[in-house]
């Protein structure tokens, strides 16, 4: 690969710089062994930049995240920061990564290894074989939608966000739901709350529109309720192929369909912006787990979803299939081996740590490279 290639990284807070160093040791092992050499920055994000700088994430960084060829991104937050004021709170630096780079596709896959079958608190035949992709719209919403925040209410307190689509938000992000479906199983479930809310009905027609008039008649769509959704992908997830949502219901829609696959230190997730004309796009990679507080500095972190994010950069940013293979296949041979981390540790197994964990990992890379 090229060597020009600039890779941003974004360590965060809490479990974030942890699962982070197994990244590292992967990316010096690609350039070792494959060749693959990125031009690498560094910088601050969330609690860490607000601890130096008191803001979630600076000028320079923000530029250095719309120069880059892709992010790579830990996780930010912390009960330290829970009374700092919501613009310089860790999460906006996310959010303002998320916004200035527009990432409005957030895909969210859900793969349940056999080796994890017994890990997941679902029963293994309702999640066997489970391989489901969660389409989050990632740029819009209530996330962003104005008027926000406090008002004075006829002498009333009260408190306000915004649920705000416009039709070029819903199409664009359903047209990588579709895309997306015609690659796997060629089917799409669009998730609103049609029944109550005015942008659910306008997300449904809009959904609808494009199905019929932006050729993707191949495609079977169908719709439900984000509630149903959730209570159908405890039940029967396997039903699903690619489930395209708003901001909020796939925010809280993929934390569920993580628990089918063990934990949320499985997940793994990738934000997409437009193609501009050569097919690129901005990206960021992140985990969808967050800073885990409450086993930050342990060694304990799971960095399986960390690494899998890592291993779709390199499948969607740089087209290296082969390496992006590698990286899976080589977290599966260690799953297989029966060594886990604690938040999926089973009878029999062997339990390591985040380390322990990448060290087993790099091993298994060095027996898939001979
Ligand atoms: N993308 C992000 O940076 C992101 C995502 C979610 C939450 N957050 C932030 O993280 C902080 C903590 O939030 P939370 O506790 O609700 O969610 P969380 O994802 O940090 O943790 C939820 C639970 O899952 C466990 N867990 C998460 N990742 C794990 C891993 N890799 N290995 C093993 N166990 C893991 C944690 O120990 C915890 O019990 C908050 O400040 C929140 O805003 C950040
Ligand atoms: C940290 C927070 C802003 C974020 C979100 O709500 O989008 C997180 O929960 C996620 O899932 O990426
Ligand atoms: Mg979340």
């Amino acid at each position: 690969m090229a060597t020009n290639k600039t890779l941003l990284m974004l360590p965060g807070d809490g479990i974030g710089p942890e699962v982070f160093n197994q990244v590292r040791r992967v990316v010096d092992w690609m350039a070792k062994n494959r060749s693959i050499n990125f031009d690498l920055k560094e910088g601050l994000v969330g609690g860490a930049c607000y601890d130096v700088h008191k803001q979630a994430i600076t000028d320079e960084t923000m530029q250095d995240a719309l120069d880059a060829d892709a992010v790579l991104f830990g996780a930010v937050g912390g009960p330290q920061y829970d009374n700092v004021e919501r613009h310089a709170r860790p999460e906006a630096g996310l959010l303002r990564l998320r916004k200035e780079m527009d990432l409005f596709a957030n895909l969210r896959p859900a793969v349940v290894f056999d080796a994890l079958l017994d890990a997941s608190t679902l029963k293994p035949e309702v999640i066997q074989g489970l391989d489901l992709m969660i389409v989050r719209e990632l740029t819009s919403g209530v996330y962003f939608g104005e008027p926000r925040g406090m008002q004075d209410y006829n002498g009333v307190e009260r408190c306000i966000d915004t649920q705000a689509y416009t039709k070029a938000e819903v199409e664009r992000v359903a047209a990588v739901a579709f895309d997306l479906a015609r690659k796997r199983n060629s089917r799409v479930h669009s998730v609103e709350k049609a029944n109550v809310m005015e942008t659910g009905i306008f997300w449904r027609k809009t959904v609808t529109e494009l199905h019929a008039s932006g050729g993707y008649q191949d495609i079977e769509l169908a719709h439900m309720y984000a509630d149903n959704c959730a209570m159908q992908l405890m039940k029967n997830p396997k039903q699903f192929d690619v489930i395209v949502t708003d901001n909020l219901f796939g925010d809280l829609l993929s934390d569920a369909a993580a628990m089918s696959t063990g934990s949320l230190g499985m997940l793994p997730s990738a934000s997409l912006g437009a193609a501009d004309e050569n097919g690129q796009r901005k990206a960021l990679y992140e985990p969808v787990h967050g800073s885990a507080p409450d086993i930050a500095g342990q060694d304990l972190a799971n960095p399986s979803a960390m690494l899998l994010s890592f291993a779709m950069m390199l499948r969607y940013s740089f087209g290296l299939l082969k390496d992006a293979d590698m990286v899976e296949n080589a977290i599966q041979n260690v799953l297989k081996s029966g060594i886990r981390t604690g938040d999926i540790m089973a009878p029999g197994c062997t339990q390591v740590g985040t380390t322990g964990m990448g060290d087993a990992i790099l091993a298994e890379l060095d027996k898939l490279v001979g």
